[in-house]
């Protein structure tokens, strides 16, 4: 079952006036349940606007969108951003319980095997300010798994940390995905990023339109030394590269 419907979506910053400016053009897609779908595409084609639209902070122009639960109720939205955004005067315990519902003893539960699950189970009563970037990450991606949300949207997660930690961080999200099988979209300017933690991968352009919905095959876990990765990371770059030069006017903001 499909959880994101994205159908015929378009969005116009400033319609009708002289700066008029279609950033999303007629786009269609939809994410099925458990699977972890990465949206690639050079800077400006869109990438955060559909984001912003999925999450409900910008309106759309035209067309429709739709996220669904599985039983009927609302369907709950998690978020993992570039900066996890800790609140400095609360644990990162405290930090995790602030975006749940309830204060029970299932809810505590969940908390500590997520944070368990991102090496940090015995950080709970650390304040952020006494971890690093990579670690206050990792929070932020438990987090976002503990909502136990129909739909987790991940924006550039690993864009703010050197590559060691990134590739880490790769690693036990690929890991806690596994066990949790949460649908994901997950925003990144870095291909390779998005082979190796992708079921799927939505191309956009620039001017807003879906080049390519690439299949990404590959058994899990995923790493980066392993040749059939290496394979096809090569061949999704080549295919970017091919649209780029179909592009000229993106070559300069890559
Ligand atoms: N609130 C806004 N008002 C007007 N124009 C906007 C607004 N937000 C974004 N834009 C424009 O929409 C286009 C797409 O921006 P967006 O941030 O969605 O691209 P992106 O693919 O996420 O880029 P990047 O990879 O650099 O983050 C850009 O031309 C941007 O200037």
């Amino acid at each position: 079952m499909a959880v994101l419907t994205v159908n015929d979506l378009c969005k116009t910053f400033g319609a009708g006036t002289a700066r008029s400016n279609r950033v999303l053009d007629h786009i269609s897609f939809d994410v099925r349940g458990q699977t972890f779908v990465s949206i690639v595409g050079p800077s400006g084609c869109g990438k955060s606007t559909l984001l912003n639209i999925i999450s409900g902070v910008e309106t759309h122009t035209s067309g429709a969108i739709s996220v669904t639960s599985d039983d009927g109720r609302p369907a709950r939205l998690g978020y993992v951003f570039q900066d996890p955004r800790l609140l400095p005067w609360r644990t990162v315990r405290k930090n995790m319980m602030y975006v749940q519902d309830k204060d029970d003893e299932v809810t505590r539960g969940r908390v500590d095997r997520y944070l368990d699950m991102v090496g940090l189970g015995k950080h709970g009563d650390f304040w952020p300010g006494q971890l690093s970037g990579g670690m206050q990450q990792r929070v932020g991606i438990a987090r976002a798994f503990a909502v136990e949300p129909d739909l987790l949207i991940m924006d550039e997660p690993f864009s703010h940390l050197d590559a060691i930690t990134a590739r880490g961080l790769r690693a036990q999200l690929q890991d806690i995905w596994a066990q949790s099988k949460k649908t994901v979209v997950f925003v990144t300017h870095d291909v390779v990023e998005a082979v190796e933690l992708s079921d799927r991968i939505i191309v956009l352009q620039p001017g807003g339109r879906i080049y390519e919905d690439i299949t990404i095959d590959l058994p899990r876990p995923r790493r980066q030394s392993d040749p059939a990765v290496a394979t096809l990371q090569a061949e999704v770059l080549a295919r970017l590269e091919k649209m780029k030069a179909m592009t000229p006017q993106v070559a300069a903001s890559v």
